[in-house]
């Protein structure tokens, strides 16, 4: 089969845990089996280059990408209001695995885009963690971010596939993840 036997579509907000959990999946999948792929990835590195920062700063969890925040999502907005596919095509060329995983789909655009290239195969899987839990994990609301498209976004009108809650509690994770992994196996089984 040419293409992704699964693209499983992720979004959820700041400090929810999307990075965390997409990575457990990848590890429980290995490499080869599994890609994470990053919206941001493409947007930081060019925003990066244009502004003379720190690309790989830009990616971990510190405060570093904090700082910027607010104009990075003003520089990705007016590409993604050029063209809503701008990101998502960048991210896909050449990956090879037969699961994907878009670990920060963050508006009804990037989720479209998706299901119209690749609806059969499509996912969409929204990681929750209550306020309290994402200011324990260093959450600091902020006004024209938190309460932005960049945030709010995928709040009303998109239904999921699959809601999974990470407030910290492992084993319940667990649980949630194995469910996600029986489903990924069945697909990756009946794609032979
Ligand atoms: N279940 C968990 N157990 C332990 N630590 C967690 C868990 N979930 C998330 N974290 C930690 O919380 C922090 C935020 O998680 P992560 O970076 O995955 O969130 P995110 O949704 O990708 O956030 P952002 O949108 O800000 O990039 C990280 O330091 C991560 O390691
Ligand atoms: C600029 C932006 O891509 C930053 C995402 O950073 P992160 O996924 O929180 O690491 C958010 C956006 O595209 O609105």
């Amino acid at each position: 089969m040419e293409g992704p036997h699964l693209v499983l579509v992720f979004s959820g907000k700041r400090k929810s845990g999307k990075d965390y959990v997409t990575e457990l999946i990848r590890e429980r999948l290995g490499p080869d089996t599994c890609a994470v792929l990053r919206l941001s990835g493409p947007l930081k590195e060019q925003y990066a280059q244009e502004k003379g920062l720190d690309f790989q700063r830009l990616l971990d969890a510190s405060g570093y990408k904090e700082k910027y925040r607010a104009d990075m999502i003003a520089w990705g907005e007016e590409r993604r209001n050029a063209d809503p596919g701008f990101f998502c095509r960048i991210i896909i060329q050449g990956v090879t695995q037969p699961v994907w995983i878009v670990s920060d789909a963050r508006r009804k655009s990037d989720i479209d885009w998706f299901l119209s290239c690749y609806g059969a195969v499509t996912q969409t899987v929204r990681v929750v963690a209550s306020e309290e839990t994402r200011k324990a994990r260093g959450w600091i609301y902020t006004p024209d971010i938190d309460d932005a498209d960049s945030e709010c976004g995928l709040d009303q009108g998109t239904s999921f596939n699959w809601v999974i809650t990470n407030n910290g509690d492992q084993e319940s994770l667990d649980e949630q993840l194995h469910r996600l992994m029986d489903f990924i196996h069945s697909k990756l089984d009946s794609s032979v």
